[in-house]
């Protein structure tokens, strides 16, 4: 934990809307006069696209497969330094993974490599982390407990693929075939390193669909807001005020004692009525309680 340079981490698999999510945090963060630095995870993966795919190809001559979702395409030593680092001394160095030309042009790159790595400013007053791997622990690394609020943008399965077979189709030149390949190769780092991470989340964002979407392979469009509610989970947090949540989101009911469901258009309103007190709590204390 990081009193004096807090870390606040969104993790969720390929899709899930982790950058998305980062508009309201922002947001908030203007709001309160905060100064963020912003790092994408997947700054932490350790290969350029050709690479990936030279790699994507070993692995399967050797009979494996390998995925973004796992420790071979990943440091995850280099991101829980980096969080320690930030931790203490509120620097670090970073870099981005640039995904569509959009993004590459800038910098005179090709899409799918990285930008050099460069130092954080010094005067920031807390990490925003949003990617994949916020929350991961495995036998060697324990990235989640440098971690003082951990958010899970979790929407269900079916959803998650639609959002990841429309964006990379629309937005990152990848054809239907390939994006459902990478789903199927990486299966099982989901299980072993994506899933086990909403276990550990402070709350969990689940985006449940009103709308069929029993065959998400062959969906057109990403289901809206208002065809979907939100289901919201909280673990370990203290006096959660949920007679106020349900008194200000219209159309809100508590599903369990500590979980409570809001209509997909109110996703934006509702993160902010829940996590800008954590955050001013943060800020106030360095922790959550
Ligand atoms: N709440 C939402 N409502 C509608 N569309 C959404 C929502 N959240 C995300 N999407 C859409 O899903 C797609 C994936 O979202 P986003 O790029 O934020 O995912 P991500 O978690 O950052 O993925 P990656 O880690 O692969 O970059 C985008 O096209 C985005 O517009
Ligand atoms: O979203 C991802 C992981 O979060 C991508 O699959 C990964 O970053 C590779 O990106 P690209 O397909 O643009 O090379």
């Amino acid at each position: 934990m990081s009193a004096k340079h807090p870390i606040i981490a969104v993790t969720g698999s390929s899709g899930a809307g982790t950058s998305t999510s980062t508009d309201v945090f922002q947001s908030m963060f203007a709001q309160l006069g905060v100064k963020a630095a912003v790092l994408e995870g997947d700054s932490f993966h350790r290969y350029t696209r050709p690479e990936m795919d030279v790699a994507i190809r070993r692995a399967r001559e050797q009979g494996r497969h390998i995925s973004y979702f796992g420790p071979e395409a990943n440091d995850f030593e280099l991101l829980e330094q980096f969080f320690k680092e930030y931790g203490d001394t509120g620097t670090g160095q970073f870099r981005r993974y640039l995904h569509t030309f959009d993004e590459a042009v800038p910098f005179n790159q090709m899409p799918g490599t990285f930008t050099p790595w460069q130092q954080l400013p010094e005067d920031t007053n807390l990490l925003f982390y949003e990617g994949l791997h916020g929350g991961v622990v495995t036998e060697d690394q324990n990235v989640a407990q440098h971690v003082d609020l951990l958010v899970g943008m979790v929407p269900i399965v079916n959803l998650e693929w639609i959002q990841k077979l429309i964006r990379d189709t629309a937005e990152r030149g990848h054809s239907r075939e390939a994006v459902t390949d990478s789903i199927v190769r990486s299966m099982e780092d989901y299980i072993n390193y994506i899933t086990p991470q909403f276990s550990r989340t402070h709350i969990n964002f689940q985006r449940v669909p009103t709308v069929d979407t029993s065959n998400p392979f062959s969906a057109k469009i990403i289901p809206t807001l208002d065809e979907s509610m939100m289901v919201i989970r909280f673990r370990g947090i203290k006096n959660v005020d949920f007679p106020y949540l349900l008194a200000m989101i219209d159309g809100s009911f508590m599903s369990r004692r500590n979980t409570i469901v809001v209509p997909g258009g109110k996703m934006g309103f509702a993160m902010e009525l829940i996590l800008r007190p954590l955050i001013e709590q943060l800020l106030e204390t360095g922790k959550i309680r």
